[in-house]
């Protein structure tokens, strides 16, 4: 094999989407074929309104009308897009175990099992198997077991290759990666490989950018990367509490340490609480892999980062009821953004959710506003915790397109999301709108306060006395 020229991706997601898109604009030579379960996933990123496609991200409609229907296919035929392919991506969903052995702790691998599977059951000449989803370091070894044991003399060569773009900016962070890392064997068979996936990135970006390494560092790596990026905001979050209560302020704090080249100034904003699909999801698998191997203190030292998140969004909900005079009960809380971050409409592990359950427990009327997030998928969220009824849920939280509305008669605002618009909107008229005080809540400190002070509000950022 002297170069690639078909790729099969399982898991039409949001890493499989965007980051096969990318490489069909950028490998017009090569066939890209993204093939998913769902059905009504496939329908959607095929569909001919941009607005429909399943994953909302700045710059992504166009590079998949770009290439859609020349070297970018989205399809259900599983099975069709394995066979062609000389290459396949496994990019499915790898969540937390909601059951059995490592439940709420280990990653799921079910699916990851499935593909493998079907991978052997379906090949018939040799391919490069890719492990895209983020796994447990030494998953690889399962995947090769089940493709090894076909008894069908087809040779396949798996590689480590997780994805580290960042939803909101995936296309950018594909586009420009500060590195790609790709995890094979030391083997001839293998090293080749490694560098067939690597003649596929140069397309675009420089070589040194491209890493090569043995497998179990590339698994072991991804969740390493996430554990300390996810580390600096529970770090960051810790001292938020603190200024709050000495009158430092987490802005001029983070900017004076983000000033030493050591430290850096990246992910250092105090939030609300990081959400997502993935920090949490890897820190625990992390903490299980830990526990597993009897590692209790290095467990015990990751699972710290989780436990001080949970505590920044519990803290954001308690502020709210102790300022609004210790009762919320009958208030109505109109919520800024549901999402986990801006420019998504993702709203996995978002601190809204909980930020929302607790005030709900609290009898508080939440009225939530997002750009990019629909009701249904809010009710799903909060249905999924399961805390109450349906019915309940419904009856104490509404959503609506209206931003400017939902703040008539209302007692607070809490920003949750920083969308951008939320900066652009007239604090002048919803500060007419509400109840007095007209309380503000920035669990992500986006606006200025003594504006907001000046215009009548009594305003709350994190981080801030
Ligand atoms: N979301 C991110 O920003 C991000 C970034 C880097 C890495 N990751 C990792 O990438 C992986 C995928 O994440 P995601 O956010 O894209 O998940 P996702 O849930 O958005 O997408 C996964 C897709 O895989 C499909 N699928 C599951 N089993 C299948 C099977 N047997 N055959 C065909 N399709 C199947 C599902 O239907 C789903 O559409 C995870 O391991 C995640 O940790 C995610
Ligand atoms: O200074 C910061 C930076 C981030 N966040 C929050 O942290 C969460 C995660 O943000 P971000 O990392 O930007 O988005 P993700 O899409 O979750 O991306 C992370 O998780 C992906 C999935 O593994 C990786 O590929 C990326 O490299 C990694 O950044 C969000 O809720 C952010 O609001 C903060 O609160 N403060």
């Amino acid at each position: 094999m002297k170069k690639i020229s078909n790729i099969c991706c399982i898991g039409a997601g949001y890493v499989g989407g965007p980051t096969m898109s990318v490489i069909a604009h950028k490998c017009p030579d090569v066939k890209v074929t993204v093939v998913d379960i769902n059905q009504k996933r496939i329908d959607l990123w095929n569909h001919e309104n941009p607005d429909k496609l399943p994953v909302y991200e700045p710059g992504l409609s166009e590079i998949v009308f770009n290439s859609r229907g020349k070297n970018l296919f989205f399809s259900t035929d599983v099975d069709k897009a394995i066979d062609e392919a000389d290459m396949i991506f496994i990019s499915v969903n790898t969540p937390t175990k909601t059951y059995g052995k490592g439940k709420g702790q280990a990653a799921d691998l079910k699916f990851i099992e499935l593909c493998a599977r079907n991978i052997a059951r379906v090949a018939t000449n040799d391919k490069i198997v890719v492990e895209k989803s983020t796994l447990p370091v030494r998953t690889a070894e399962a995947i090769k077991s089940i493709l090894h044991n076909t008894g069908n003399n087809v040779r396949f060569e798996i590689l480590s290759n997780p994805e580290f773009l960042a939803e909101g900016t995936a296309i950018e962070d594909l586009l420009h990666a500060d590195r790609v890392l790709i995890g094979g064997d030391d083997t001839p068979s293998g090293q080749e490989a490694k560098n067939l996936l690597s003649a596929v990135y140069e397309n675009w970006l420089p070589k040194e950018r491209i890493l090569q390494t043995n497998v179990w560092s590339s698994e072991l790596s991804k969740l390493v990367a996430n554990a300390f990026l996810a580390q600096r905001v529970s770090s960051i979050n810790s001292i938020s509490a603190l200024c709050e209560r000495t009158e430092a302020n987490i802005a001029e704090v983070s900017r004076a340490i983000g000033h030493d080249s050591r430290i850096g100034a990246k992910f250092l904003n105090a939030s609300v609480g990081f959400g997502g699909s993935c920090f949490q999801k890897d820190i625990l698998n992390l903490v299980y892999i830990a526990k597993s191997f009897g590692l209790n203190e290095v467990a015990d030292y990751w699972e710290q980062v989780i436990i001080m998140n949970d505590y920044q969004k519990t803290r954001f909900a308690d502020n709210i009821i102790s300022t609004m005079f210790n009762t919320v009960s009958g208030k109505k809380i109109v919520f800024y953004g549901w999402a986990f971050k801006k420019d998504t409409n993702d709203t996995r592990e978002s601190a809204a959710i909980y930020v929302a359950n607790l005030l709900l427990e609290e009898q508080a009327n939440i009225v939530v506003y997002d750009p990019q997030v629909g009701e249904e998928q809010i009710y799903s969220d909060l249905d999924y915790l399961g805390t109450r009824s349906e019915e309940e849920n419904r009856k104490l939280l509404k959503v609506t397109t209206d931003y400017m509305e939902a703040t008539k008669d209302a007692h607070a605002i809490a920003i949750l999301t920083e969308w951008d618009e939320f900066k652009t909107y007239d604090w002048n008229q919803i500060h007419d709108n509400m109840l007095k005080p007209a309380f503000v809540f920035d669990g992500r400190r986006m606006l200025d306060k003594a504006k907001m002070q000046e215009m009548g509000f009594d305003y709350y950022k994190i981080g801030e006395s």
